[in-house]
């Protein structure tokens, strides 16, 4: 079996806060392994840790204690700038309210994320048209980011975090803010783009995502727990 492209093992984060208010364990010991082409759902209720945990598989946060390693770099061994590297570079991210820039046009938007991953210029034009076709919005390349419906949104915020064809896709609540049809829209560019080999990791309160995945887990209180049996 291929190695894991994604790896915490034991990893714990405790909030410090100042002044007398207790420290708070967000994450109690979180084992977890994504293998390339899974979809993997972490489902739990508010205050469960879930944000806490992607920040930490986004590179956004550091464990407090226990390791993550990320594409096979042990993600303690790496410098600062080797974060920002590896997340261009092996991440994708898809969150709840998109963070489209509204004053960009959609082409645009897209191609500042192959800009930010060092993709020559030459070789952007293609790319953009490519994901721009695979998301449907071939049409609105050159409609300005604030122009676009909640739907048209979220599959933008999806062609640029996918346009580098990252191994690993993170995506916060990224069904929340859409309806039925356009949560489905979502999820069926999520199975194209496991189906191309990239891990998919969702983050949710959502039950019905459990329902999509290849796995589901419980994250409950800072302990992520075995898989949800799924009706
Ligand atoms: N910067 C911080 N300082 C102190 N405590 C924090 C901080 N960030 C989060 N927490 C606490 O850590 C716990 C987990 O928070 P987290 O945001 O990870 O939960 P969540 O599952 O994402 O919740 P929600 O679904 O409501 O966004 C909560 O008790 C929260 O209050």
């Amino acid at each position: 079996m291929t190695a894991p492209v994604l790896r915490a093992a034991a990893v714990t984060r405790t909030y410090a806060p100042a002044g007398d208010v207790p420290p708070v364990h967000a994450l109690r010991g979180v084992d977890l392994e994504v293998r390339a082409g899974e979809r993997v759902a972490i489902v739990g209720r508010s205050g469960a840790g879930k944000s806490t945990l992607l920040n930490i598989l986004g590179l956004l946060d550091e464990p407090s204690s226990g390791s993550y390693a990320l594409a096979g770099h042990e993600t303690a061994d790496v410098t600062h700038a080797g974060r920002d590297a590896l997340r261009a570079d092996v991440l994708g991210f898809v969150f709840q309210d998109s963070h489209v820039l509204g004053h960009r046009t959609v082409a645009e938007n897209v191609e500042l994320k192959l800009a930010v991953a060092r993709v020559p210029r030459a070789d952007r034009a293609a790319l953009v048209t490519d994901v721009l076709a695979r998301v449907g919005l071939t049409h609105r390349a050159g409609a300005l980011g604030r122009l676009l419906s909640g739907g048209e949104k979220q599959r933008l915020a999806i062609a640029r975090a996918i346009v580098t064809q990252p191994p690993v896709l993170l995506a916060d609540e990224p069904t929340g803010n859409l309806d039925g049809a356009n949560a489905d829209t979502v999820l069926g560019l999520f199975d194209e783009q496991a189906a191309r080999g990239t891990a998919v990791v969702v983050i949710t309160h959502d039950p019905r995502l459990a329902a999509w995945a290849d796995r589901a887990l419980v994250l409950d209180a800072g302990h992520l727990a075995s898989a949800v049996a799924v009706a």
